[in-house]
């Protein structure tokens, strides 16, 4: 695809998809209700796949959770402890990505889970699960420096474990704000979770069938504050749909983006963005992106293409995304000058030395956020990313929402 800019002031309103964390979760949610509605459901493939694939679990023993990391893991809890017989795969991709730490948690609570191909990984085969002593709590403890999926999909599933759950979390947690998120969700279907600092208990009992409106990403959101960053002085954006008192941790990008002069200010429904040029960078920054890893990319583009570095901490799990996100950034900023150097002990900067945007051809690794992170380039400069059809994942209508604003947009090679 072809991408450029005819010049001018960026400036308009664009329209966002749901959250697709918020939406798995209170899908996974209403199904062990057993009721409920889910308002605003995205179109993207993430949020209709997790639909999909719920209604016809009582229909089949083979589910394909194909490149969605929530749905994979959410599902195998939920597949583990509804008693489902089957298998459950997914894309090549998937099938390296790890999900020992759930199943062996699994295991431990009663499931019989075995693995297919290569241990510790999808694809995964579900044959019952023998209920222990419902007495006492399910124990598990699990390590959170892998992924927060694994925690989210254990404690969903807390209320439906004998005697219910109680949850250790040890070693460093990533991607907090998603398990807050999870247990926000779970109260408001009606779960008395406790926490008492890394130790969360979720009593026995049932969900109660709720309605639920998802609120927009903000980590779709990301990608209008980096346009709203490299556009003119001047340039604006609105994003409806965005709350000030959001479950998403992704919501940091408000702040993040302050250090390339983008304001946010909040509307009634949504944000209104505001360039503003900043002024001369006076240090490097360090940015900690444990809690919003999906920020990264578009951080990382953004700090390159302005030259304006910055480093960047928390980067471990980038590594077992839906690409090594770390090595896709190495090998596409590189062709504009810019670089993701890694200083050792999990530092990085992002940086360039004379960033240059003509007619070089994105490759996306078969990860939306590589092509929607590097698209506003196309502000800079004429740009071709390949394999757009990638952010189906979680942002259908992203190139039909840059047309929308101004950019030209042909599928010429
Ligand atoms: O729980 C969620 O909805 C998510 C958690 C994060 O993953 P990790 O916990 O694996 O970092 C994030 O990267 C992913 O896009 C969505
Ligand atoms: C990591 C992501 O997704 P998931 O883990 O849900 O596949 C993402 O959307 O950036």
């Amino acid at each position: 695809m072809h991408l450029s800019w005819p010049g001018g002031l960026l400036s308009g309103t664009a329209q966002l998809p749901a959250s697709k964390s918020e939406a798995n979760r209170a899908l996974i949610l209403r199904a062990l209700a057993g009721g409920g509605k889910v308002d605003n459901l995205s179109d993207a493939n993430d949020t209709q796949l997790m639909q999909r694939l719920l209604m016809e679990v009582p229909n089949t023993n083979v589910l394909d959770a194909e490149d969605a990391g929530t749905v994979m893991r959410f599902l195998t809890a939920y597949l583990a402890v509804t008693g489902w017989k089957g298998r459950l795969t997914g894309t090549a991709r998937a099938q390296e990505r790890p999900i020992a730490v759930l199943v062996e948690a699994l295991r431990q609570a009663g499931a019989v889970i075995n693995y297919l191909a290569n241990e510790g990984y999808p694809p995964l085969e579900f044959a019952g699960f023998a209920a222990a002593d419902a007495s006492e709590p399910t124990e598990l403890s699990v390590r959170g420096d892998i992924s927060s999926q694994y925690i989210s999909a254990l404690l969903m599933v807390g209320p439906y474990l004998p005697g219910g759950l109680r949850l250790t979390l040890t070693g460093p947690i990533g991607s907090r704000p998603y398990i807050e998120m999870t247990l926000a969700l779970m109260r408001q279907f009606g779960a008395q979770v406790s926490a008492e600092s890394d130790v969360l208990t979720v009593p026995p009992g049932q969900y109660r069938p709720t309605d639920y409106v998802v609120e927009s990403d903000w980590s779709a959101a990301s990608y209008w504050y980096s346009l709203v960053a490299l556009a003119s002085a001047g340039s604006e954006i609105t994003l409806p749909g965005l709350r000030r008192e959001s479950l998403q941790g992704d919501q940091a990008i408000a702040g993040i983006m302050t250090h390339f002069g983008v304001k946010t200010t909040f509307l009634s429904d949504g944000v209104h963005l505001q360039q503003q040029p900043p002024a001369p960078q006076q240090e490097i920054p360090t940015l900690d992106f444990t809690d919003c890893p999906d920020l990264a990319q578009t951080v990382a583009v953004v700090a390159a293409a302005l030259t304006r570095p910055v480093e960047m901490t928390g980067l471990e799990s980038l590594r077992i995304k839906e690409t090594d996100r770390i090595a896709a950034l190495q090998m596409e900023l590189a062709k504009f000058g810019g670089d993701l150097r890694d200083l050792g002990e999990g530092r990085f900067r992002a940086e360039s030395n004379g960033f240059s945007v003509f007619e070089q051809s994105v490759a996306t690794y078969h990860d939306h956020r590589m092509a929607m992170a590097f698209a506003p380039l196309a502000l800079l400069g004429p740009v071709h990313i390949q394999s757009p059809g990638v952010v189906r994942k979680s942002y259908p209508q992203y190139w039909k929402e840059l047309a929308k604003i101004g950019f030209s947009i042909s599928e010429a090679a």
